[in-house]
């Protein structure tokens, strides 16, 4: 399994928080929770920056991280992403952040500890651009946004 380096910012962490795990072997994510110091309540519409506890430093750039919401958060109660997905350079080493956006229509409490997204390490391919005049055709050409129809 991949090595990722880990530093805990909240002494919380790893004692009466656990630290993100994977909940069963084949899990693509790890849970991140909320590192907050009381129960918060996130009214309908609104968005807060919830703090891991936690920074990791992912070194290799043909690898980042992405933070995405939760499905039963998101599907049961609204609650997802301020930024959708978060993105997470693999030079980047300070705390990482969820942004937590209740987009329901009640208010929702987060609870100390509480998990709130997951963090799942994907491949990356930097590329390099090659200017050129004129592409190879192809059957689609610059055809998109429902071009090729419905059904
Ligand atoms: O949900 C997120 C998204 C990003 N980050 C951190 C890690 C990432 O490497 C850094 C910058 O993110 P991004 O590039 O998406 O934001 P930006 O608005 O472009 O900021 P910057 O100018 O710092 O790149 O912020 C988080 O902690 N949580
Ligand atoms: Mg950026």
């Amino acid at each position: 399994m991949h090595k990722l380096q880990l530093k805990i910012l909240d002494p919380r962490l790893g004692d009466s928080i656990p630290l993100p795990e994977y909940a069963t072997p084949g899990s693509a994510g790890l849970d991140l929770r909320a590192c907050i110091n009381e129960p918060m309540v996130i009214q309908p519409g609104e968005t807060v920056l919830i703090p891991t506890g936690m920074a990791i430093y992912i070194e290799d750039p043909s690898l980042a991280a992405v933070i995405l919401p939760r499905s039963g958060l998101g599907h049961k109660h609204g609650i997802v992403l301020g930024n959708l997905v978060g993105l997470i350079d693999s030079d980047y080493q300070g705390q990482l952040m969820v942004s937590c956006w209740n987009r329901g229509q009640d208010a929702f409490t987060l609870n100390i500890g509480e998990r709130l997204a997951q963090l799942v390490l994907v491949p990356v391919i930097q590329a390099q651009f090659e200017m050129v005049e004129e592409f190879t055709a192809t059957e689609r050409g610059a055809g998109g946004f429902g071009h090729s129809g419905r059904h």
